[in-house]
């Protein structure tokens, strides 16, 4: 996601405006790979490559598709800047729909994640038209049609890529390779945010006529791209409770060798997933998918357990209140009822809900903020159209700064440096007339971000939890209260837990 370049025009009156920051807009959707920090700080935080959040949201995506085979799509720039996701429209794949809605200017030099592969020659055309760099296939289903395939490198049964088309890429991770080491060898990411023109200095030159297209997959087999869904597992140092490092909530250890077990007993409870429960769950799905043409809802019930039962999505947080509901058959717009939802408050969810909040929760891993990862989702006409997670502002990162949160030493806290997950989603969208948009957070937002969704005019507001921010008196929290009921509030939101139920105000009655 890039935020929108500061326009350029000449006024008169320019030199008594502030003057723009000499250095681009931070993007904290990008990473500075020049100068790695040292390994010590290094492991304050653990974050997944964007490759793997760009190709779980495709699959997402997918999962949102009406249609015999599920098909998502995410695009981003050439800087590497997410542009938007979206599922197959009935009369259009997603990757046709991506390059209708947002043209080959936005496309060229830029990345394609597909989730299956687009159904129609057109599509294939379209393609190699967009004149796109990359193009990561996620293979959540195995077959490409042969259709598809036309004017493409064979590929060979199994769906490897051929080795010509292979040539130049690193080899591909095997099993249970971890994210980092899958990652060695992929395109560096650009730096934070820089514009599309400056990102494009020292990029490989664009061969006369274009259509330079490297084929890379995240991963051969669906076990792999599952793994690269898990965060980098750094053993922690000193400094990093065993909840940061690998997102176990409320496993906090005190002590180095607690730290160290709890680690390892992760560990090892990943190993067992990757080797055996996830082999299985994939020949589940294999087989389900044999079954997908006669039945699209067992496609998306089997793709869904399959990114459910990894280690992170049943975690305790995110642990499904109750299974079977998972297990009844639901298509998209059929209800069940929602994972993260309290057991008193089971709230009812409907597919985009789910993609929505799977996607607050795979951006809030790459958040900058290792001790409250938030992330946001907006959403506008069923399109993925920007994403933001709490992140060090521009010129600030994440391995110099203050991590207090005692209020009585203001300028030595974290909060002055961080913009807000909501800020960023809404900073970084391309599209800028967000009335219609609907926002979709793992936490409640606080009142300055309401603040800003309310300028929006963003009044759609589903959000996970209850507000969890220390107010530290009485008039914030009512004015928080009084904010999100003139706002016309429409999101769900979970019932208060007992212990705030008593402190919160009550909502005004109008
Ligand atoms: O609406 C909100 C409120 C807060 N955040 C961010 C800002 C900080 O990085 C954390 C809060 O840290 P604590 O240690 O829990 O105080 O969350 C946000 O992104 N959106």
């Amino acid at each position: 996601m890039e935020g929108s370049p500061a326009t350029k025009k000449s006024k008169p009156d320019q030199k008594k405006l502030p003057q723009p920051p000499s250095t681009p807009p931070h993007d904290p959707t990008t990473e500075s790979t020049s100068s790695p920090p040292p390994t010590e700080t290094k492991s304050l935080l653990s974050r997944p490559h964007k490759d793997s959040i760009h190709g779980t949201l495709a699959v997402a995506m997918a999962l949102l598709s009406e249609g015999p085979q599920g098909e998502g799509a995410v695009l981003l720039d050439q800087a590497g800047q997410f542009i938007a996701a979206r599922a197959r429209a009935p009369l259009m794949d997603a990757a046709a729909a991506l390059l209708y809605d947002h043209g080959l200017h936005a496309c060229a030099g830029g990345t394609l994640f597909l989730a299956n592969f687009p159904q129609t020659e057109d599509t294939i055309k379209l393609l190699f038209q967009a004149n796109l760099k990359r193009i990561v296939l996620v293979p959540v289903a195995m077959t490409v049609p042969q259709e598809a395939n036309k004017g493409l490198p064979a590929e060979p049964t199994g769906g490897t890529l051929p080795q010509e088309a292979n040539k130049g890429l690193p080899a591909e991770p095997t099993g249970e390779t971890l994210p980092q080491e899958a990652n060695k060898g992929l395109p560096a990411e650009p730096t934070g945010g820089t514009l599309p023109q400056e990102a494009n200095k020292g990029l490989p030159a664009e061969p006369a006529g274009g259509n330079q297209i490297i084929w890379s997959r995240l991963s051969r087999s669906s076990p792999t791209m599952v793994s690269t869904l898990i965060p980098e597992i750094n053993f922690p140092s000193e400094k990093t409770p065993v909840a940061d490092s690998i997102g176990t909530p409320g496993k906090v250890a005190e002590k180095r060798s607690d730290r160290w077990y709890a680690t390892q007993d992760w560990i090892s409870s990943m190993k067992l997933l990757t080797e055996d429960k996830m082999k299985q769950l994939v020949a589940d799905y294999e087989d389900m998918h044999q079954e997908a043409s006669k039945s699209f809802k067992a496609f998306q019930k089997a793709l869904l357990n399959l990114l459910w039962f990894t280690p992170d999505f049943s975690s305790e947080k995110l642990r499904p209140t109750d299974l079977k509901h998972l297990k009844s058959s639901f298509g998209r717009d059929s209800r069940l009822y929602g994972p993260w939802a309290a057991q008193e408050s089971c709230q009812e969810l409907d597919m985009m809900d789910i993609v929505g909040y799977l996607v607050t929760y795979l951006v809030s891993l790459r958040s900058e903020d290792s001790d409250r990862r938030v992330g946001a989702a907006l959403v506008q006409d069923d399109v993925l159209i920007s994403y933001g997670y709490n992140a060090f502002r521009s010129q600030a990162t994440h391995f110099d700064l203050p991590r207090t949160k005692k209020q009585s030493q203001q300028h030595t806290t974290k909060y002055p440096y961080v913009i807000h997950a909501e800020c960023n989603a809404v900073l970084f969208s391309k599209v800028t007339n967000l009335g219609e948009a609907r926002i979709y957070t793992n936490y409640f937002p606080c009142l300055s971000c309401f603040r800003i969704l309310e300028y929006k005019k963003i009044r759609d507001i589903r959000t996970q939890g209850i507000s969890k921010w220390n107010y530290d008196d009485y008039e914030k929290d009512f004015a928080h209260s009084q904010a999100e009921f003139q706002l016309g509030f429409t999101g769900r939101k979970e019932q208060p837990s007992r212990a705030t139920s008593d402190t919160r105000p009550k909502k005004l009655e109008l």
